[in-house]
């Protein structure tokens, strides 16, 4: 599925990372963060910020639907995945927007194309109405993939959350097919694919890569 969002044009930078759960999004982003500040990065020129937004993760609804928190009452996903799309376009207003203009670096951890796989993985790819709702979120400057096999990933979850085969973070099922989903998201629009069977330091160190040679780019395009 191509996807289509906006260009943002501000003099800030937008550096996302999707991947499965247990990918290790956070631990290697964290080292590239790390990173780029002892590159000389101001640290207060970086925000850091995760998807969904708590608005979406605290909700009653999306607790029961998805998280299997609360008292089991499920509601229809098709809505939920339009209050993901709210959630997403609201943190662009209020944050994302307002750093990117003033010249700052975002980085999130997770992005709108967590939604798309997600609701990929469930629709067998069919989702247009989500991926026009979004249409105005921002493209980012590099989308980082974080990709390794479902047995590891999910081995890392149980291993930092407990054993809970309930979830769906530890089924091997639906974690190949939100893996398969991000792959095929990734091939189709460019994104860069990391492996991350190896540790979070190799893996940031791969981001590093790509970031510089990245910035060059744009630097050469101004
Ligand atoms: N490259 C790696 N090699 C081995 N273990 C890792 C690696 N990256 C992360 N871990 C460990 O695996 C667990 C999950 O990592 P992390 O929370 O970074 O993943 P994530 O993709 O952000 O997960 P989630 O989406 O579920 O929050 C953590 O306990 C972390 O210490
Ligand atoms: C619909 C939808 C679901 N998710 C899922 C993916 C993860 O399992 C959790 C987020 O938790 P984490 O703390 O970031 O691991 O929710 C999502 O992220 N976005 C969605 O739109």
């Amino acid at each position: 599925m191509k996807v289509s969002l906006k260009k943002h044009n501000y003099p800030g930078f937008l550096i996302v990372a999707c991947g499965v759960d247990g990918a290790g999004k956070s631990s290697a982003l964290d080292k590239f963060v790390d990173s780029i500040i002892s590159e000389g990065h101001k640290e207060t020129n970086i925000v850091r910020l995760r998807q969904p937004s708590d608005w979406w993760r605290t909700d009653r609804h999306v607790r029961s639907t998805f998280l299997k928190k609360g008292d089991g009452e499920k509601f229809d996903e098709f809505a939920l995945g339009v209050f993901g799309a709210a959630d997403r376009l609201n943190q662009q207003a209020l944050l994302i927007e307002p750093a990117l203009r003033v010249g700052k670096t975002v980085v999130i951890d997770r992005y709108v194309f967590c939604l798309f796989a997600h609701y990929m993985a469930k629709s067998e790819g069919n989702i247009p109405y989500l991926t026009r709702l979004c249409e105005l979120l921002f493209w980012p400057d590099i989308t980082f993939i974080l990709d390794c096999p479902p047995e590891i990933a999910i081995n890392r979850v149980s291993k930092r959350d407990g054993s809970n085969e309930a979830m769906a973070d530890q089924q091997i099922g639906p974690t190949t097919k939100f893996r398969n989903a991000y792959i095929a998201l990734a091939h189709k629009n460019n994104f860069k694919i990391i492996s991350s069977i190896e540790n979070p330091e190799k893996v940031s160190q791969e981001m590093m890569r790509i970031y510089r040679s990245e910035m060059f780019q744009s630097k050469l395009k101004i």
